[in-house]
Parts: structure tokens; sequence; C-alpha cells
């Protein structure tokens, strides 16, 4: 059996920097038109200025036949400016501004501390530019338990945001609870999207501690319950316009996954688009698979939708259980394990 789609994009991407970017970049550019690149470096990509120098390096990163193009963001901080904002849309290669609370994530050490209070004159200068604020949505209150952060993040700060300031576009990242489909849904179309990832699609925390603990599927926000999960599937194969492709592909060096304090974050692109197919396959509705790939993306950011294709075969293939690199390895997502879907560009 063979799919054949309009070529998707991935609209949530680390790409990171040096060897690591040269490293990962084919798997993303064999299988996505485009990707909105994230901006937690060390240090992180605050200015358009910045932004514009990563993407060059990227360009330059990738292989000389590539039509991949990364589309860019900015990392809002407590002094991001709104003129910044004005160069951002101004530059032509910025597409959103990240918010990452402080504290939340990998590299959020200068992420904001009080969106509303600190950011509001950036994020009025952002709704009147039209560019979206991409939400990083988990509270870093080290009181509030880690499997409810997403959950309080969208009542203390995401619902009033939206309230106040209706115009902005905001993409909740990497939704993970009932909660954010809920809110995603009771929002207005076109003005609240969220992007799904592949783990939180098939993973539930069950994973983290199935036969011993098990890094490499810890990510933040981490894996919920089995009624999570099961929401998120069918918000994302009910064929909404309001969900969109994003893998979150956050590759660490293997040492820096197994050790004493892992890093966060699960290296997907290679697989995605297969895990992708088979959520859509289990639930009956392969059909709704190349809108959420390769339309409901472009459609929110209001971009045009790619010309060219991508095919699908349904063949078993095995997934390496690391990739070598000079540097060290990496561990892919569902290493060693054997996928039903296979991405071949056309
Ligand atoms: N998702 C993760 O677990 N990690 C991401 C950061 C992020 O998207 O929160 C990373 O950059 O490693
Ligand atoms: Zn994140
Ligand atoms: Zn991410």
């Amino acid at each position: 059996m063979e799919l054949t789609i309009t070529q998707p994009d991935d609209w949530h991407l680390h790409l990171r920097d040096g060897d690591l970017l040269k490293a990962v970049i084919f798997d993303s550019a064999k299988h996505f038109g485009r990707a909105i690149v994230m901006p937690n470096l060390r240090p992180p990509i605050t200015t358009t200025a910045a932004a514009v120098d990563y993407r060059e390096s990227i360009l330059k990163a990738l292989p000389t036949d590539s039509n991949f193009t990364p589309l860019m963001t900015i990392y809002l901080t407590d002094m991001t400016s709104p003129n910044e904002i004005k160069l951002a849309k101004r530059s032509g290669v910025v597409y959103g501004v990240k918010l990452y609370p402080a504290g939340a994530t990998t590299n959020s050490q200068d992420g904001v501390t009080d969106l509303l209070g600190k950011c509001f004159p950036v994020l009025e200068e952002m709704a009147e530019e039209n560019i979206p604020l991409l939400v990083h949505g988990e509270v870093t209150d080290p009181s509030v338990d880690i499997f409810d952060r997403e959950k309080v993040f969208i009542e203390t700060t995401l619902e009033p945001l939206v309230q106040r300031l209706p115009q902005l576009k905001v993409v909740m990242e990497h939704i993970t609870t009932v909660d954010a489909v809920k809110f995603v849904e009771s929002c207005k179309e076109g003005s609240v999207a969220a992007t799904v990832t592949p783990q939180h699609l098939l993973l539930n925390r069950n994973s983290l501690f199935q036969g011993g603990l098990q890094p490499h599927n810890y990510c933040l926000p981490v894996l919920k319950r089995e009624i999570h999960r099961k929401a998120i599937v069918s918000a994302v194969t009910s064929g909404s316009k309001r969900f969109f492709l994003g893998t979150d592909s956050a590759p660490h060096e293997r040492r820096k996954k197994e050790c004493p304090c892992g890093c966060a974050g699960i290296y997907n692109s290679p697989v995605a688009l297969s895990l992708y197919a088979k959520v859509f396959e289990e639930a009956g509705a392969l059909d709704k698979l190349e809108a959420f790939a390769s339309f409901n993306g472009p459609d929110f950011y209001g971009l045009p939708r790619n010309n060219s294709k991508i095919k699908l075969r349904k063949a078993p293939w095995r997934v390496p259980e690391s990739l070598s690199f000079p540097f060290g390895d990496i561990v892919p997502m569902f290493a060693g394990e054997t996928l039903e879907w296979e991405p071949i560009p056309i």
C-alpha cells in the first residue's frame, strides 16, 4: 500500500547549532519542506540579527540539492522591545516569537518571568504585525505538580492572554492534555492553534518507566496519562484545522540523556512521519493525515502549501539503535524497533 501526500512541514523543530546541526539537519530536510526552527540555543536567538545569522548557518549545513526552508523564530525575554518585532517582520525570515517561561525547559533560563506584566507592549506589537506567539505552555512554580503544569498555565496565562489580546495569534506548542485540546477548541479558529508531537500521540507516562527508567522517552512537557493521549489522538484525527504537525524533535547526545541528570528532549525526526501515519491509520483516519501534516500549518501561518509530494509506503523498516557521529551518538525515538510506514521523497 502507498499513500501520496503534499510534502509536510514541521512547525516545531530544534536544529541546534555547530556539529549537532550538521548531524541532524539531513533527517528533517529529507522529509519536510519547511520547519519552524526553535531559538533555544546557548546563547538564545533573541534578536532578528541573530536569527538572520542562524538561518545562514542552517542553509550552509544543508545538502546542496535541498529545497528545505528554515522559518526562523526569536526568543522572547523580559527585555525584548516592540521595535525588535518591527525588525522581525521587516526581515521577511522571522515567522514567530517563542515564549519560554523562565526555567520551564532546555535553555529557558533567559525566558520570560511575567508575560502579561512585562511583555504586554511586545505582544501588542506582535498582534499589530501579525506575528504569532509560540508557547511552551507550562508554569514553572515548583509547588505545582509536574503533570499539572500545562493545565495551570492555561488557566493562569493563556486564558487571560487570549481575553486581553484576542487579535494575537497563538500556537500552543506540543500539547499534552485534554485540557489543552479543550482550550484550543474553545478559541476562535485561526487565532489559536496547537502543534502535536509523535510522542504525545503514541506514548503515555508508563513509557517513562516500562522495564526501568527510560531516558529516551523523557521530554517536556512530560508524557501524561492515557486519557490525555486519547484526547489528543481524537482531536488530530477529527480533521480539525486547529491542530498541526510539530515534531518537537530535540536531539541531545546519548551521554547527556543517559546520565544522572538527563536532558529533556526526544530525537524523532527520522521516525516522525512513520509514527504520525501509524496514529492516523490506527484511528481509521488516514484520509485526514495530509491536512494535519501539510495543510493546517501553512493555512494558520498564512503561507502557501507546498507543491511537492511525498510518498509513504507501507513496508517494514528498522529504526537504527543509534546514530553515530564524530562527537558522539544520538539515540532516535523507537530505536531498534520496526515501523510500518516508510517516507519516500518524490
Ligand atoms: N521538548 C523538550 O523536551 N526539549 C526541548 C525544549 C522544548 O521544546 O521544551 C529541547 O530543546 O531540548
Ligand atoms: Zn517546549
Ligand atoms: Zn521544543
